[in-house]
């Protein structure tokens, strides 16, 4: 499993330097596809389903709804997933601004010192599941019961969706009460963590949090290694365990390096999509469905290109109105990381085994003990995690994201313009809320706790940040404030529901139109407390089976 550092090019300074390594287009790579890719004769073609996006969403659907003869056209703005920087899970710092990356940037943040956060999204087969960590967390189960009891999601109870979550899994340990084996996904639960890593993980003991074993199982509080979705050492994204496999299908065509402009509405049915491709405007039509699955910031853009969102603020954007919805592009939220990072004492061993990624163990802690789940999830890198606009006095160092993952503040997104080109307005508000504040420094606080037990006495040096100087409420807050950066966890965009705010009810139907769903991490109703892919890969899961069901 363990490869020579310097041969792959990746050392503790570059990771640190994020280096942006420029990607050419790739060809899909070996195979035999009986699906038929970036066919001339779409047009032509006429499809039972169109999905906009081949992300985490994207590609289970693609997969499940092609099982039983459906004619599925899947299109993607970006290219091909064959590049080693994405298979290879310690390269995964080199994919940001890279071709294979959206790269947004917030609107500057008035609660986090004016700072505007960078956001890296997925541009590529897989979506963010070709970018992302690769950690595997479900939430706790309170969250989905809350979906169902709190917002009117029937049929998303945590007992509802786990054999969803258990139906794409392939875990590594076996199949259990709360597991899955022989799905599409793997899931690898054991694998030989990195020394400071583990001093880390020891040090949450000493500070008396326990170590759980499985926080995808019965009890997600405590400390523990993370469950990655890797396969053999490589990343297992969904283009990797769903997209590949279906593309044996005839039934699958793929459309690559195409961004989808708009749903093409009659009345209020979708009939199809038009998209751009090597210039040019081009329509497809779905004689079923058309589902949307461009993720948490491109989906609400989608809707309202097409006329679907808040009439007023289309109008003012110039784009006529043809399904007000007020939800689209509202309840947008994220959860929170901030950095609290130590100089080695020594040098410190190199991250040099390629098949896991720096950060490999996590907490799962309350705020509250009442609290029916979780509302931190810090995470323990051994590298250090500085933020953009921190000075960077050395690369021998190990940090504690402390973080808050039940956010109170949620923002939003809004078009500034009729076109494509346009940038989009993304306001997350983050820290608008002075309980989210107020969770990152206990976090931090937790988080020099665990840093001062003696199994971290040996790699402890200084503390860089938020550093010593720093210590009472208002300087941590302010500390928060000036440091705090996205855990890439974007959701709620078009979120599911029945109130008026809602835009997807509890089959993922738009509201007020037909043949048209969202599927993806916009339909989260509220976030849950912990990583966002296998969440958006159950969501999908139960779609297919609900789309099956409303066309059997
Ligand atoms: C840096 C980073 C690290 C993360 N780490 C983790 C982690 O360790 N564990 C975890 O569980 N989660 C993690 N996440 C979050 C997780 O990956 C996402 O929540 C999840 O992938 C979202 O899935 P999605 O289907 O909603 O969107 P995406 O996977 O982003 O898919 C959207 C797809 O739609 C395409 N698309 C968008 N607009 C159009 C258009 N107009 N036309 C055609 N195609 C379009 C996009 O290119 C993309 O492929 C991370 C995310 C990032 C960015």
């Amino acid at each position: 499993m363990t490869k020579d550092l310097s041969s792959s090019g990746l050392s503790r300074r570059s990771f640190i330097g994020r280096t942006a390594v420029a990607s050419g287009v790739l060809s899909l790579g070996g195979g035999l596809w009986g699906a038929s890719v970036n066919p001339a004769n779409a047009q032509q073609q006429q499809y039972d389903y169109v999905i906009i996006g081949a992300g985490s969403a994207g590609c289970v659907l693609a997969n499940r709804l092609t099982e039983e003869g459906a004619r599925v056209l899947l299109i993607e703005a970006g290219g091909p997933d064959t590049s080693e920087m994405i298979s290879t899970p310690m390269r995964l710092i080199e994919l940001w601004g890279t071709d294979y990356d959206w790269g947004y940037q917030t609107v500057p943040q008035e609660h986090a010192a004016g700072r505007q956060l960078y956001w890296p999204r997925g541009k590529t087969l897989g979506g963010s599941s070709s970018l992302n960590g690769m950690i595997y967390v479900r939430g706790n189960a309170s969250d989905y019961d809350a979906w169902a009891t709190d917002f009117g999601c029937e049929g998303w109870d945590y007992a509802s969706v786990l054999p969803y979550f258990k139906k794409s899994e392939d875990f590594s340990r076996g199949a259990d009460e709360y597991h899955g084996a022989g799905g599409p996904l793997h899931v690898t639960a054991d694998f030989e963590p990195h020394p400071v890593t583990r001093a880390m993980v020891e040090a949450a003991q000493q500070a008396g949090h326990p170590l759980n074993e499985d926080t995808n199982g019965a009890q997600q509080d405590g400390v523990a290694y993370v469950d990655l979705n890797t396969h053999d050492g490589k990343r297992a994204s969904t283009a990797v365990a769903f997209l590949r496999p279906a593309l044996e299908r005839e039934n699958l065509s793929l459309i690559t390096n195409a961004r989808v402009l708009k749903v093409d509405l009659d009345g209020t049915r979708a009939t199809g999509v038009t998209y751009l491709q090597e210039g040019e405007s081009r329509s497809v039509s779905a004689t079923r469905e058309v589902i949307v699955c461009g993720g948490a910031i491109e989906s609400p853009r989608i809707l309202m290109m097409s006329g679907i969102g808040p009439r007023a603020h289309l109008e003012e954007v110039g784009i006529t109105p043809r399904h007000d919805l007020p939800g689209v592009g509202q309840n947008l939220n994220d959860h929170t990381l901030c950095p609290v990072i130590y100089e080695g004492a020594q040098q410190l061993p190199p991250p040099d085994d390629m098949a896991i990624t720096v950060l490999h163990a996590h907490l799962f802690a309350k705020s509250d003990p009442s609290l029916p789940g979780p509302d931190m999830q810090p995470l323990f890198f051994n590298v250090p995690y500085y933020a953009p606009e921190m000075e960077q006095p050395t690369a021998n160092a190990f940090t504690f994201n402390a973080s808050g993952v039940q956010p109170a503040s949620s923002g939003e997104i809004r078009l500034t313009g009729p076109s494509i080109d346009d940038p989009l307005h993304i306001d997350p508000k983050v820290l608008s809320q002075q309980h989210d504040v107020d969770i990152l420094v206990m976090s931090i606080k937790q988080m020099r706790e665990i840093a001062g037990q003696p199994a971290l006495a040996k790699w402890k040096g200084r503390e860089i940040y938020p550093g010593e100087d720093v210590q009472d409420d208002a300087a941590l807050a302010e500390y928060a404030r000036s440091a705090v950066m996205s855990y890439h966890h974007q959701n709620g965009t078009c979120a599911m529901g029945t109130g008026d705010m809602a835009v997807v009810d509890p089959e993922l139907r738009v509201r007020g139109l037909e043949g048209l769903r969202v599927v993806d991490a916009s339909i989260f109703p509220k976030v849950m407390a912990g990583n966002t892919n296998a969440p958006v890969i159950m969501v999908a899961e139960k779609a297919a089976d609900l789309i099956k069901a409303a066309h059997s």
